[in-house]
């Protein structure tokens, strides 16, 4: 394996020459020996290919870019191109024999990952007999790793743990066995489970132009530029309460100069992974204390933006992200509340994601590093959009009332969209699990990481299985 310019990984072959047939043998079998040391590459992987995915180039790109390396690495992989949606999740939830398995690759883009975390998450708490619909239960940490083929038209979470779009960059990380602990947060409304989410909660503007580029399909990837002049000049504002916990001191700053995000050598990331299920016990008592201790945090106010990053949401578009010292695996996320301010000024704001200025710098943003966080829209939630519908229908009222009822709705409440979807409900309680799935990557190097080969961060141990060419002369 070799690096090449932006974070890519290529394969490279290596030939030893020798005049000795058995001295090459010997060779061939210290390599496979030092191989066999290498427990943690995978050997059995289950595959998902969403084949309507981005251009749709889903099964190619596995076909021709993925599975050769697999191949010369030994690893088998059971293939599924997925039928629906949702199809890779009900799988995994029901079907899948997990027990088979070193881990679970998605061919497709986030929508897909997001089928796949849900799937392999929901699953590991029905095995485990934890109710996910408790907005305080301790979740189980999956023990398969989750491996992410970018093959869609927005692949952010691939981008802001490995530092590129590319499928054999990831490909190379899946064989190598690389390990990336993240955080998890499970969104609930009303003690009943909403969704899990990994990258970005937004409430405001993200969330409106989502909602606006959702009823806007048509206009094909376009629609969400659209969408975003529109709900900029739009300016709407939502009132509200945001309560939160906030995290440990030990945990860094959103404002961190320090950009340590789930690197190898993030301390914050690394920190008690051993020792995680011995110390969470102990934190949790020590977090519902505080939380009786009413240190909750209560902020009430009028908001453009409220979002929450649980890692930096780099992308090409925004490369140091919406948070940009976000940690991947800390127990936290980055809680970054706009104000109502001039359109001028959310103007500055928005184009500081773009540059190297520091987005938090303004009188109207603030950022808070949370364990968990609540937020109670001023105006009173009675029930979701789709809830308050089907029970209009149900009892008979016409037509015209539920158009009224939802203009009043949609000018007092946003929606948040988790991951790009988007929830039915505005009032929301989120709760960070640290640590909850592991995925085939390693975070975004520093330069000076990648000046290494993959060789030496493996230490003795070699990447791949080799194709060993040797020639006697
Ligand atoms: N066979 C299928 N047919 C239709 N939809 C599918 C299929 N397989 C998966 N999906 C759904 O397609 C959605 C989008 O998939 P994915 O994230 O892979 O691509 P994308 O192009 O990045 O999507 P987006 O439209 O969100 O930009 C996912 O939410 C997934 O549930």
């Amino acid at each position: 394996v070799r690096r090449t310019s932006g974070h890519q990984w290529t394969c490279s072959d290596v030939t030893f020459h020798c005049t000795s047939q058995r001295l090459c043998e010997q060779w061939i079998h210290v390599i496979n020996e030092q191989l066999s040391f290498h427990t943690n590459r995978p050997r059995s992987l289950l595959v998902y290919i969403n084949p309507y995915g981005g251009k749709r180039q889903g099964r190619r790109v596995y076909e021709q870019k993925v599975a050769p390396l697999f191949h010369r690495a030994h690893i088998s992989a059971d293939v599924i191109v997925t039928e629906r949606a949702n199809h890779a999740r009900d799988h995994l939830k029901t079907e899948a024999e997990l027990d088979k398995y070193d881990g679970v690759v998605c061919v497709g883009g986030d929508g897909m990952f997001s089928e796949i975390l849900h799937g392999l998450v929901t699953r590991t708490q029905a095995d485990s007999g934890v109710d996910q619909d408790q907005p305080d239960a301790e979740l189980v940490p999956c023990s398969l790793h989750i491996g992410i083929i970018p093959a869609g038209s927005t692949d952010c979470i691939c981008f802001a743990t490995v530092g590129t779009n590319d499928p054999v960059t990831s490909a190379l990380h899946i064989i190598v066995g690389d390990s990336q602990p993240m955080d998890v947060c499970s969104v609930h409304h009303n003690n009943s489970f909403l969704r899990y989410s990994v990258s970005l909660l937004g409430y405001g503007f993200y969330g409106d132009v989502l909602s606006d580029s959702e009823r806007n399909r048509w206009q094909g990837p376009a629609r969400y530029d659209l969408s975003g002049v529109k709900t900029f000049l739009s300016h709407n504002y939502y009132e509200g309460t945001v309560s939160f916990l906030p995290a440990e001191s030990n945990k860094g700053d959103p404002r961190d100069e320090l950009k340590l995000n789930g690197k190898p050598v993030c301390l914050v990331c690394s920190q008690q992974g051993s020792t995680l299920h011995a110390q969470k016990y102990k934190n949790l008592q020590g977090q519902e204390r505080r939380e009786k201790a009413n240190e909750l945090l209560v902020i009430h106010g009028k908001f453009l933006a409220i979002n929450a990053a649980n890692m930096s949401c780099a992308c090409p578009r925004s490369p140091k992200g919406l948070s940009p010292s976000a940690h991947l695996a800390d127990g936290n996320t980055d809680l970054i509340l706009v104000r109502k301010c001039s359109r001028l000024d959310f103007f500055r704001h928005l184009l500081r994601h773009t540059n190297k200025d520091d987005q938090f710098d303004h009188s109207f943003v603030e950022v808070h590093r949370v364990r968990r966080f609540r937020f109670q829209p001023r105006h009173h939630e009675l029930a979701s959009l789709e809830d308050l519908s089907e029970g209009l229908k149900k009892s008979g009222f016409s037509p015209i009332c539920v158009t009224q009822t939802t203009c009043n709705y949609s000018t007092t409440h946003s929606s948040w969209t988790c991951d790009g979807e988007i929830l039915p409900h505005a009032d929301i309680q989120v709760s960070v699990h640290r640590q909850l799935i592991r995925l085939f990557a390693r975070g975004i190097e520093e330069e000076q990481q990648q000046q290494r080969s993959v060789f030496e961060d493996l230490g003795p141990h070699l990447a791949l299985e080799p194709s060993l060419h040797w020639t006697v002369d």
